[in-house]
């Protein structure tokens, strides 16, 4: 399932990221890919004092767990360190599967993959962030400071970016519920029983919905 987070970051949040990522440089995107994924990354990758990386990083992270739809569209267990790249000059990252599994001292598996939009779309042309979904092309190209979650399973790629530059945040998270399918139901589950909270009250349908996702978490779950 794809799932758009909105206001994940504000204008303020946006300008001081902005301000942080010009403290550093961006270099060549190619390292920090898969040997196949490698020879389609053409966008540019953002170094930075080791400290100020870790920061940035961290702040981004605790406004995307901290969004109120993040617990039950991912059910997350792990998340990997931002990454943060620049795409222009015709550059953007061409179709490609994410690695199953990520990072040196600490592995992840990749379940679901997430970008941050940190430019403001009339800013760039092309960039488009595309899913191919069977013979289908899912095409997104968000406002600043929305987020995009998707399962990391999907072929995908970045549009080139003909004019302006294209900023983003993107990380990966490993779920206690691997299978997309099956975050989908217990998101659903979720949903419908804050709906009966809110329309009906605690009753017995809140009670019989609620039971049915706890023991489908339980059943699906690894911890
Ligand atoms: O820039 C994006 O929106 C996605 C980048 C991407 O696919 C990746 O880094 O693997
Ligand atoms: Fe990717």
């Amino acid at each position: 399932m794809i799932t758009i987070l909105e206001n994940v970051l504000s204008e303020d949040e946006l300008k001081q990221i902005h301000q942080t990522l010009s403290r550093g440089k961006f270099h060549a995107g190619d390292e920090t890919a898969g040997w196949a994924a490698k020879s389609v990354k053409k966008n540019l990758q953002w170094y930075a004092d080791p400290e100020l990386e870790t920061d940035l990083s961290n702040t981004m992270a605790t406004k995307l767990v901290t969004h109120p739809d993040f617990a039950t569209t991912t059910y997350a267990k792990k998340i990997a360190p931002f990454l943060f790249s620049e795409s222009k000059d015709s550059g953007g990252y061409g179709n490609h599967v994410d690695d199953a599994l990520m990072g040196a001292d600490s592995i992840i598996r990749s379940d679901i993959s997430c970008t941050i939009f940190l430019s403001d779309p009339k800013d760039y042309s092309g960039g488009e962030l595309v899913f191919s979904i069977g013979a289908q092309a899912l095409s997104y190209k968000l406002s600043a400071g929305q987020a995009i979650i998707y399962p990391s399973t999907t072929l995908h790629r970045v549009e080139p970016v003909t004019e302006g530059v294209r900023s983003v945040a993107v990380t990966w998270l490993e779920s206690y519920v691997r299978d997309t399918e099956k975050r989908g139901i217990l998101g659903d589950l979720d949903l419908a029983r804050r709906n009966i909270m809110t329309t009906q009250g605690k009753n017995s349908a809140f009670d019989q919905v609620s039971r049915s996702h706890a023991n489908l978490l339980r059943l699906w779950a690894e911890t």
